[in-house]
């Protein structure tokens, strides 16, 4: 048993929009170097849920917790700075300039927050190399010198990793990232994110639909449905149950049924 206190954590965790609870008193805590799948039909709350953690939304109730650090009424950036990292398809992005601009950039924005500005010079070798360390994390150091607009679609979802890990995040939280990326770029974001998982001081949060990818890369999987918390363990025994059957079937029985059948398989 992990008797370390978790890093992240959310109590009674709720929104409404009107009469809508889309989050409903979620309780959970993610601990340090594990990887939890966040699941659930369409409309289950999943995103709201993630919006809540990374400060888009604000709870109507309930609290989170960073490092026991009640965070529930910080603005996105102090959360960022506290070390909630988001992987975003992000706009604002310099086309012109380099990848490896664009990391030493929010590496930079990084080190002015954490240093006084004496040490600055100092660190500029340290922030060059902290951003070719962050590329090669990513895979994507062979393309370091190539303008960010000519990158693939599947090398700028890369990018938008390597830029939320210049910023030194304990938590990362991925939606859906394999959502629109090419039967080639699926695995490579799989090994990417497998990799980053490597690091026991990561905690990962993930929300899937893709079956495959969560028994491939999750410790535990937990299930929303109706905004509510329904289900919380292992990824076998928490897919094989009848409520996760039950919370999918009219989306896609047959997926469950393979996953069901390759878990008892197993
Ligand atoms: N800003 C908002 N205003 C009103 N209702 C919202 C808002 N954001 C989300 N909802 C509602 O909350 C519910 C949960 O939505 P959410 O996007 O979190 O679901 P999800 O599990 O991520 O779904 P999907 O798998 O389709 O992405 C839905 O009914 C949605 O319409």
């Amino acid at each position: 048993m992990n008797r370390e206190h978790p890093v992240l954590e959310t109590r009674d965790l709720t929104i409404r929009f009107g009469g809508h609870v889309a989050v409903d008193h979620v309780s959970c805590a993610f601990n340090r170097g594990t990887l939890t799948a966040i699941v659930g039909p369409n409309g289950a709350g999943k995103t709201t849920y993630f919006n809540l953690i990374s400060g888009q939304l604000r709870a109507t109730a309930g609290k989170v917790a960073l490092n026991g650090e009640d965070i529930t009424r910080m603005s996105v950036p102090a959360r960022t700075e506290k070390g909630i990292g988001r992987a975003f398809q992000l706009t604002n992005l310099f086309p012109s300039l380099t990848v490896r601009e664009n990391v030493r950039l929010v590496a930079q924005a990084k080190a002015r927050k954490g240093f006084d500005l004496f040490s600055i010079a100092e660190n500029h070798v340290e922030l060059i190399e902290r951003a070719e360390h962050v590329l090669a994390e990513v895979r994507l150091l062979d393309k370091a010198g190539l303008a960010v607009s000519a990158l693939s679609h599947g090398d700028q979802r890369k990018l938008e990793v390597a830029l939320m890990i210049a910023l030194g995040p304990q938590v990362l939280m991925f939606d859906e990232p394999t959502a629109g990326m090419s039967v080639d770029e699926v695995p490579v974001i799989l090994d990417l994110i497998r990799g980053l998982k490597a690091d026991a001081d990561r905690t990962i949060l993930l929300v899937e639909h893709k079956m495959d990818v969560i028994r491939s890369l999750a410790d535990r999987i937990i299930v929303l449905h109706n905004g509510a918390l329904v289900a919380d363990g292992q990824p076998a025994e928490v897919i094989a149950s009848p409520i996760v059957q039950q919370a999918y079937l009219g989306r896609d029985p047959d997926e469950i049924e393979s996953a069901v059948g390759e878990t008892a398989n197993a």
